[in-house]
């Protein structure tokens, strides 16, 4: 049986995480852009395959479809179109997966049940959805039923721009949210965290221990990524603080470190330990704070802000002075105070086109429209209020 902890420390780690999220990065997988580093993917293997012996259960989100399809398709630099990004991602992850599966099968022993890998592409929809996204959670939790070694992309090769989830730490992140992660491990090219980009500071210093949502990490890790990865260190603590949502901690270490998986199973002190210490939210609630983009805002007077903050109440449009963009019914919006500060965001019940109608309108008023006559704009079980959150969505274009 699983045992959920609130927040585990790393002596923690090696009794009680069970479910481990492994996000490896571009750079790491490709040897720096050179094409796949089969040695270091039959390590990486071997110890998962360790972990599953002792009854881990483990779901991968492997990174480098893009880079190691470009060098198979003998480019000498990274895609920037997108039909050359979704093509170097086609023929990419298929080499990724074959290598995994050959890597498993290298692993093999007689007598025991083998560990299979199952490709799973999501895209932004996927997650987007309320249906889709428990379709994924019940596809997931049923490959570790079968003990299946989940492999998890986006699928570039239908993804665009506007739309993708654009880097496997939030995806590793919001997989960790899906599946109630005891452990998310971030494996990259650096020993983790640093209180400055170790490229160009070589004085930097490791920082062993933080705590989730700390506003000086995003600070610290402000700058660029590798150049073959894309997230860079900046969406790595984002992601640790959208995993902290479900009370997963999250380690950031260098997955060139010889065994590093179990080494981080025995509870050794290597690499960023990120603690989970932010208020975790219910699944629903989960999703929607995970959503990553907002169709767009509804700005409100004081009483409608407080109504939400301190009275825990559903948002009525007779506290709305203002609205920006063009939602839909269903789709998610921000709502701010007379300051301009986000204090929740949710799942709007109109079209923008009623609510621009409604505006400052009481149930009495409203009565006469079919559209708005129910009278609520967001009900409070579609609604995450700020003190909550900690990851900003953007705004679409
Ligand atoms: N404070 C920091 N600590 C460590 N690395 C940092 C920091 N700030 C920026 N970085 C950069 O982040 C890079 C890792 O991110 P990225 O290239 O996206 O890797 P991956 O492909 O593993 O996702 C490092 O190579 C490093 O240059
Ligand atoms: N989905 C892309 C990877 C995107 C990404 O986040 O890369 P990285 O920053 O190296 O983890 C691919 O497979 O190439």
């Amino acid at each position: 049986m699983k045992i959920k902890l609130p927040e585990l420390s790393r002596e923690l780690v090696q009794l009680k995480a069970q479910r481990w999220v492994i996000k490896i990065g571009s750079s790491l997988l490709t040897d720096d852009g050179r094409g796949l580093n089969v040695d270091a993917i039959r390590s990486w293997v071997r110890q998962i395959l360790a972990l599953r012996r002792s009854g881990i259960e483990v779901v991968l989100v492997s990174s480098g479809s893009v880079s190691a399809g470009a060098q198979r398709l003998g480019w000498t630099e990274r895609p920037t179109t997108l039909q050359a990004r979704q093509a170097a991602a086609s023929v990419g992850q298929s080499a990724l997966i074959h290598t995994y599966e050959e890597m498993l099968r290298e692993g093999d022993r007689p007598g025991e049940v083998p560990l299979h890998c199952g490709q799973v592409l999501l895209t932004h929809d996927d997650l987007r959805s309320r249906r889709r996204y428990l379709n994924a959670r019940s596809a997931l939790r049923t490959l570790l039923d079968m003990n299946v070694l989940p492999i998890i992309n986006e699928n570039d090769t239908v993804s665009y721009n506007a739309i993708n989830l654009g880097d496997n730490d939030t995806l590793a992140a919001v997989v960790s949210n899906l599946l109630d992660a005891d452990l998310l491990v971030i494996l990259t090219d650096q020993d983790g965290l640093f209180d400055a980009d170790p490229r160009c500071y070589p004085d930097a210093r490791l920082l062993t221990e933080v705590n989730a949502g700390a506003t000086m990490l995003e600070r610290i890790a402000g700058g660029g990524g590798s150049g073959v990865g894309t997230g860079g260190m900046l969406a790595k603590v984002r992601a640790a603080a959208r995993a902290a949502r479900s009370g997963t901690s999250t380690i950031i270490a260098n997955g060139r470190c010889e065994n590093v998986l179990l080494r981080l199973q025995r509870g050794e002190a290597i690499g960023t330990f990120i603690h989970a210490r932010l208020p975790t939210l219910a699944a629903r609630k989960r999703w929607l704070a995970g959503h990553l983009r907002a169709h767009g805002t509804l700005h409100l007077d004081i009483g409608a802000a407080h109504a939400l903050l301190r009275d825990g109440g559903s948002l009525l449009p007779v506290g709305v002075t203002a609205i920006e963009g063009k939602f839909r019914r269903g789709d998610l919006v921000l709502c701010k105070d007379p300051f301009g500060h986000e204090i929740a965001r949710g799942l709007v019940n109109w079209d923008a086109l009623v609510v621009a109608r409604s505006l400052g309108k009481n149930s009495s008023e409203l009565a006469g429209d079919p559209e708005a006559a129910e009278g609520v704009l967001i009900h409070r079980d579609n609604l995450v209020v700020n003190d909550l959150l900690s990851v900003e969505p953007t705004s679409l274009p």
